[in-house]
């Protein structure tokens, strides 16, 4: 398999704080990768300095062979890398059609192509039914689907999900996880920010443990979950049996 994206030495201070601390990882092309770690461990920093959002101090972001690191996150868009957010921002006003044609006119100036593309994508992440409801109107789960919806209309390559199953219950849990196999099924190389942890266990074949800023492991989940260093930052030792309180959820 070739390599997806290639992340070196990635920083980032704001102030005297080190948000992100020389992180490197790799992503292999159609593999789902986890960034886990506890609240403010450089996750979503991470996210915006892959994206463009964030410029890093230092560091390089190789996708697909390319330096992407100074481009904007428009750029980094059409280069076939989209993102979810982990506060949803849709066009609240707007239908769930309108919304997605938004991603969709990324690559089809015309309207009727763009819609083709977004009806497409809003089939595919289970919201055919809902086209013509107002964002705001959708509940926290189809908020999520159209968040993946936009992003899967600008045709990505690499699709980075931020905090996709956050206020979910056990049932839509189930029904994300078979989202994100859906997507890893199409052909996505896909990075997941996510406390979720048996969401985690059930799609990443690989795991990043960020904490504060650094990465203190990375491995297989059956490695991750038993590694000391791992379960004293973040999981707690009573993670696998019972619901973790303050950091992963179970
Ligand atoms: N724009 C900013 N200006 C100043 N500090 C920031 C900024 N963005 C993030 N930080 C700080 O950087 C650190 C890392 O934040 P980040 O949001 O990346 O953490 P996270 O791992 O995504 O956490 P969570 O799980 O809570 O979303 C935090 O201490 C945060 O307060």
């Amino acid at each position: 398999m070739a390599e997806a994206l290639v992340i070196k030495g990635l920083s980032k201070r704001f102030g005297g704080l080190r948000a992100v601390q020389d992180v490197s990882f790799s992503v292999q092309e159609n593999e789902t990768v986890a960034l886990i770690g506890p609240n403010g461990a450089g996750k979503t920093t991470s996210f915006h300095l892959i994206t463009g959002f964030h410029r890093p101090d230092a560091g390089s972001v190789l996708a697909f062979g390319k330096e992407i690191v100074g481009l904007r996150p428009h750029d980094i868009c059409a280069f076939g890398l989209a993102r979810t957010f982990q506060v949803a921002k849709p066009f609240g006003a707007m239908t769930v059609l309108a919304n997605v044609m938004t991603g969709a006119f990324l690559r089809d100036r015309h309207v009727a192509a763009a819609r083709e593309k977004a009806l497409e994508a809003i089939e595919f992440v289970g919201l055919g039914a809902r086209e013509q409801t107002a964002a705001k109107d959708l509940t926290t789960i189809d908020q999520r689907r159209l968040e993946m919806a936009r992003a899967l209309a600008t045709e990505p390559r690499i699709l980075l999900l931020d905090e996709v199953m956050a206020g979910l219950n056990p049932a839509e849990i189930d029904q994300a996880v078979a989202l994100v196999r859906k997507l890893s099924q199409r052909g996505l190389t896909i990075v997941i920010v996510e406390h979720v942890m048996r969401a985690i266990m059930a799609v990443a074949r690989h795991i990043v443990v960020l904490d504060h800023g650094q990465k203190i492991a990375e491995g297989a989940p059956k490695e991750i979950v038993e590694n000391p260093e791992v379960i004293r930052a973040y999981l707690g030792s009573g993670y696998v049996h019972a619901p973790a309180t303050g950091g992963a959820h179970a």
